[in-house]
């Protein structure tokens, strides 16, 4: 192993924070570069508030079910209610803990954290790469400062898209990273974009009691879901009340009756439609964060999109020059720009390192219910490419299940029908996020439907269905 090597970090989110861990663990000098708090966007915009939101939301809609259970408060009326400005208190308290939490786990480790904004600068004949840092640090506002590093890491992250015509203003129009500053629950939002961000907003604010209406370009919600999972999150929200309109991609957005008791957003859609609502959240996908930090004048090649082009072990095509994250575009995860940040660091520092491997990365989508899966999708099954059989189980008929009043969801498993190798799997219900583990594990480890059969499951419980259909593609 290389001991005592300088690495230096740009932008503190999963990608970059899991490298500088890795990185001071195997001996080197570690500089962690970011401009806005450890932990980055996942931590403070992205994921962590989301999803803290979304507990609030999921708590609301467990309260709805409760008369199923033969719970009844007081009259019987619906008693529970939401103070959006509480509830925001709690996410941004949460975040920033969490990314304070993060900041002294990098001192512990000795890991220097500078306030700023780094970019790439020159190569000398030593291969030694000079990194320039604009920013806060000491205390001194604009300062600039230069490092010199053996290894460079860009984990810079992305940003919401903007779509020309549909500008945010932070008040009525949002980006999913401005939702927090609101203290009232909107009346009306209307949701642009049904991707996983979208969609898992949409379900959020409709259990948080807005009126919600989302706005989908595509047939139907998260097209890169199953569609027989994407289909039940999007009854559920019809059911619930939500407006779905399906096939509408929105050409503007604007605030009309500015500074009247009338303000309100209009979206204006593709075929001429408006949609009007109290507020717009804009959900229309992320740009990569690869603009101004001299990543082409250093020999870092750049997809079309913007993406930093990079290969399993997180090499870039500019020497000694790493990339991890959502700037890469692999899969945008946090779990995904995490493992890519630690394997560009054992590779840079000689560690032994297995490459990434895209088709073992797990995802859910915080929906009710959720949609966690792993491996290979229907449509790829559809291709006889995998000679797979699949089984789905509906969690219905799982004692548990009813013993909770869960009757939504299922599990979908997929095998090879000549040696039983377990090559993926859907599950949508309540926790699917964490249920999804054994099946990842199976993914992962290449085990037989007979293998997973032929563990105990606990009775009863959910995971019980897992070993159902396990035992149900063995007799195939
Ligand atoms: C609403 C939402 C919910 C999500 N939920 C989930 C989820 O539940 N699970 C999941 O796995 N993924 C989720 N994701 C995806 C996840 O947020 C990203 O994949 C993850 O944040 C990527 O991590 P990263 O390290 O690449 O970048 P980021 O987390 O974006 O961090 C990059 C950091 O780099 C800093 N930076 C940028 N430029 C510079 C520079 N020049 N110098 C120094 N610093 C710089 C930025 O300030 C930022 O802090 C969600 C995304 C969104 C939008
Ligand atoms: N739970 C999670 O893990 C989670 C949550 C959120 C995001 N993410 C990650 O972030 C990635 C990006 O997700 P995303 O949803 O932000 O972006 P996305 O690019 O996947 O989805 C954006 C959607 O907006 C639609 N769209 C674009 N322009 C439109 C218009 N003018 N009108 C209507 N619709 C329009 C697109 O067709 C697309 O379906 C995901 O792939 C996922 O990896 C993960």
């Amino acid at each position: 192993m290389r001991q005592g090597l300088r690495v230096v970090i740009l932008g503190g989110g999963p990608g970059g924070y899991e490298a500088a861990l890795v990185a001071a663990q195997l001996g080197a000098r570690t500089q962690l570069i970011e401009a806005r708090g450890i932990g980055g966007s996942a931590v403070l915009t992205d994921v962590v508030p989301s999803k803290t939101l979304i507990a609030t939301a999921e708590w609301l809609t467990t309260t709805e079910q409760a008369h199923e259970l033969g719970i009844t408060v007081g009259d019987g009326e619906q008693v529970a209610h939401v103070d959006l400005g509480a509830v925001n208190g709690r996410v941004r308290h949460l975040a920033e803990e969490q990314s304070s939490d993060l900041t002294a786990r990098m001192a512990e480790k000795g890991i220097e954290v500078i306030d700023g904004r780094g970019s790439l600068g020159t190569l000398d004949a030593e291969g030694v790469r000079t990194v320039h840092v604009t920013g806060d640090h000491g205390g001194e506002r604009g300062a600039e400062r230069e490092l010199l590093a053996d290894v460079v890491l860009v984990s810079t992250g992305a940003r919401p898209r903007v779509l020309p015509g549909a500008a945010p203003d932070g008040r009525r129009i949002l980006t999913w990273t401005q939702l927090y500053d609101l203290d009232e629950l909107p009346e009306h939002l209307v949701v642009v974009g049904s991707g996983v961000t979208g969609t898992e907003f949409a379900g959020a604010y409709l259990a948080l009691g807005s009126r919600v209406t989302l706005v989908s370009s595509r047939d139907r919600v998260l097209p890169t879901v199953d569609a027989d999972a994407a289909t039940l999150v999007e009854e559920g929200f019809r059911r619930r009340g939500m407006e779905v309109l399906s096939g509408a991609r929105a050409r503007a957005a604007r605030v009309v009756e500015e500074g009247t008791d009338d303000e309100h957003v209009e979206v204006t859609l593709a075929d001429g439609r408006v949609v009007t609502g109290s507020h717009c959240l804009m959900a229309v996908g992320a740009v990569p964060a690869t603009d101004g930090i001299g990543l082409t004048e250093a020999g870092v090649g750049l997809t079309e999109s913007g993406h930093v082009r990079v290969d399993r072990v997180s090499r870039t095509t500019a020497y000694r020059v790493y990339a991890a994250g959502d700037c890469t575009g692999v899969l945008p995860l946090a779990s995904v720009a995490a493992m890519q940040g630690r394997i560009a660091m054992r590779h840079a520092l000689g560690d032994a390192v297995a490459p990434l491997a895209v088709e073992t990365v797990a995802q859910a989508v915080f929906t009710v219910p959720e949609i966690a899966s792993i491996g290979i999708t229907e449509a790829e099954a559809a291709t006889g490419e995998y000679d797979a059989v699949s089984t789905t189980v509906p969690l219905a008929r799982n004692p548990r299940a009813k013993m909770l009043g869960l009757n939504e969801g299922f599990i979908k498993l997929f095998s090879q029908r000549r040696t039983g190798e377990v090559l993926g799997g859907v599950v949508v219900g309540t926790r699917a996020s964490e249920q999804i583990l054994a099946v990842t594990l199976a993914v992962t480890h290449r085990l037989t439907v007979e293998q997973v059969m032929n563990a105990f499951s606990v009775y009863p419980s959910l995971s019980g269905t897992l070993t159902e259909a396990a035992r149900q593609l063995h007799v195939r």
